[in-house]
């Protein structure tokens, strides 16, 4: 089955290097302290895809050798908001990135019978309508999680919302991008499928279980 959506809002981080670290991620050896490693990782690198077209702005610096003018970005505010619990994961690379960046939380697990995303915390930043969200979290499966999220960020007048995940089911894209009009999404892969326990295939298995080491 072919699952079609609007690729202009979709972006794969297909850098080698990001291609190398995510298949250490899917084997089943990778333990949980490597496993945390490369997603922090991946989720610096993607931070930098999806940071691209900030603006810039002329700034005076002076060198050691002389006064000049070079580039700053041009005060952008950024939220963070990963989706608990493995969207945890992704917030020490982007933060990295990002060091003035506010941290959002939603939380939300999948129900194990029906895959209906159920909210369960949600604490951000107070002037989040001001700020571009950057919502993280390592797998888009059903895209149930990841549209509610957003759906409540636009609850709370933010316009620029972007979903970064590592691996992303066509399933997934397609629910995210046909609910929200403006959301990017950017992954380092887009996986064949669903099984029938919505988990991604061929994936890596439970994200927040294999950063957290549980189960
Ligand atoms: O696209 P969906 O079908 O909604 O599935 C993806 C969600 O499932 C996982 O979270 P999970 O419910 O396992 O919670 P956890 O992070 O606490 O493990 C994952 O981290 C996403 O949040
Ligand atoms: O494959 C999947 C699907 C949902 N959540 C995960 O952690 N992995
Ligand atoms: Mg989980």
């Amino acid at each position: 089955m072919s699952v079609e959506f609007d690729q202009s809002r979709l972006t794969v981080v297909d850098h080698p290097m990001v291609q190398h670290k995510l298949t250490i991620m899917r084997d089943v050896k990778t333990g949980s302290k490597q496993f945390r490693e490369l997603v922090k990782e991946l989720a610096l690198f993607e931070g930098y895809e999806a940071t691209r077209d900030f603006p810039l702005e002329d700034v005076e610096v002076t060198t050691p050798i002389c006064t000049t003018t070079a580039k700053q970005i041009a005060g952008r505010k950024v939220a963070i908001i990963p989706i608990l619990r493995a969207g945890l994961g992704m917030v020490d690379g982007m933060l990295e990135l990002i060091p003035a960046a506010r941290v959002g939380h939603v939380g939300m697990y999948r129900d194990e019978e029906t895959h209906e995303p159920h909210e369960y915390y949600c604490k951000v930043p107070a002037d989040i309508d001001q700020r571009t969200c950057l919502v993280v979290d390592p797998m888009l499966a059903t895209g149930g999680s990841a549209t509610a999220a957003i759906e409540y960020l636009r609850s709370q007048g933010v316009k620029d919302v972007r979903l970064l995940v590592l691996i992303a089911a066509p399933e997934g894209i397609k629910a995210v991008l046909d609910a929200d009009p403006d959301v990017r999404v950017y992954t380092c892969s887009v996986d064949e499928r669903l099984n029938e326990n919505a988990y991604i295939v061929p994936g890596l298995g439970d994200a927040g279980d294999r950063i957290f080491g549980t189960k």
